[in-house]
């Protein structure tokens, strides 16, 4: 289990994390969401012991990681899979590790298997390594101790697609074994199809949390028709409230509140054809976090 508990860091004047709260729970992965700069590295990097919290804690398995008896055995960190000593080959850089870990040599050859690096790639240099790779051997570096909790900041990066569906199943099959998966990405995409529970952050702080269900249910409704202003119309005639979800864009359809039948049976009376019409869930979440990325951008521009 993982515990943040008012976790603040100040950087100068910068609130970079605020007051950020929450749990990750054994037999679960949960997703930490949020646009560039939102502190989710921060916390990460707190929580590994990486970095001091200004006030606040960040605990695994109950305890501080300074204070974790045996840390590699107990949490794996993939925080920057760069950071990797570059002068060493891949199957060093685990043998570096297991040596310091005390765990039988057969295993760098297992976690090399595990993580499809073949014995050539395991004989090159990290400095020669794609950054999928370098994304490998960092999950192989941090499953080595075979930990409990799993830490991993945006580990989908630089993995094509079929790295990326390989790593969700190894995440899933962790937490599915009961181990406490926390994995952060700016991608809503990737934290919807990976995680139980999802934690949102914005510049800073924790602006939504629950299960996935609980973020993504919405009962409105979602609509497209080629002629989408009669169909807003129609709707609005008949007492329903409707909103554009791209006012830049009419091909993007409507939100409302009338049921999936009552705006079917809107669209038929006013002789309006559908290009699709479907449950809004996810459509609240998707708002939210692109509120917070426009918030974002604005700031920085
Ligand atoms: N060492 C530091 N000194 C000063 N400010 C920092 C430092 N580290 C991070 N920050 C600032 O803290 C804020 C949060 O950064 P952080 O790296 O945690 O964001 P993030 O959510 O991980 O973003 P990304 O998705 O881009 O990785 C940013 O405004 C960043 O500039």
């Amino acid at each position: 289990m993982i515990e943040l508990l008012e976790l603040t860091k100040r950087y100068g004047e910068h609130l970079a994390v605020d007051h950020v709260s929450f749990t990750a729970l054994p037999g679960r992965v949960t997703g930490f969401l949020g646009p560039n700069g939102a502190g989710k590295s921060t916390s990460l990097r707190i929580l590994s012991g990486l970095t001091p919290a200004t006030t606040g804690t960040a605990t695994v398995l109950g305890r501080r990681y300074a204070d974790l008896p045996d840390p590699g055995r107990e949490i794996g960190v993939l925080l920057d899979a760069s950071a990797q000593h570059a002068g060493r080959t891949g199957r060093e850089v685990l043998r570096v590790a297991q040596e310091t870990m005390g765990l039988p040599r057969a295993r760098v050859e297992e976690m090399l298997h595990l993580v499809s690096l073949t014995d050539d790639e395991a004989k090159r240099r990290v400095r020669d390594y794609s950054l999928g790779m370098r994304q490998r051997l960092g999950l192989a570096t941090a499953l080595l101790g075979d930990p409990a909790v799993l830490v991993l900041d945006e580990p989908a990066n630089g993995l094509d697609p079929a790295g990326i569906r390989w790593m969700r199943d190894l995440l899933r099959g962790h937490a599915e074994r009961g181990g406490t998966v926390l994995l952060s990405s700016h991608l809503l995409h990737e934290i919807e199809v990976i995680a139980d529970d999802i934690v949102v952050i914005g510049q800073g702080r924790v602006v939504a949390q629950g299960t996935k269900e609980e973020l993504l249910h919405d009962d409105r409704t979602l609509v497209r028709a080629a002629e989408v202003g009669a169909l807003a119309a129609a709707l609005q005639q008949a007492g329903w409230t409707v909103e554009r979800v791209d006012p830049a864009d009419p091909t993007a359809g409507l939100r409302t509140d009338a049921s999936l039948a009552v705006t079917g049976q809107v669209a038929l009376e006013a002789r309006l054809p559908l290009l699709e019409l479907r449950a809004a869930d996810g459509a609240g979440l998707e708002e939210m976090f692109l509120q917070l990325t426009a918030d974002t951008q604005r700031e920085a521009a």
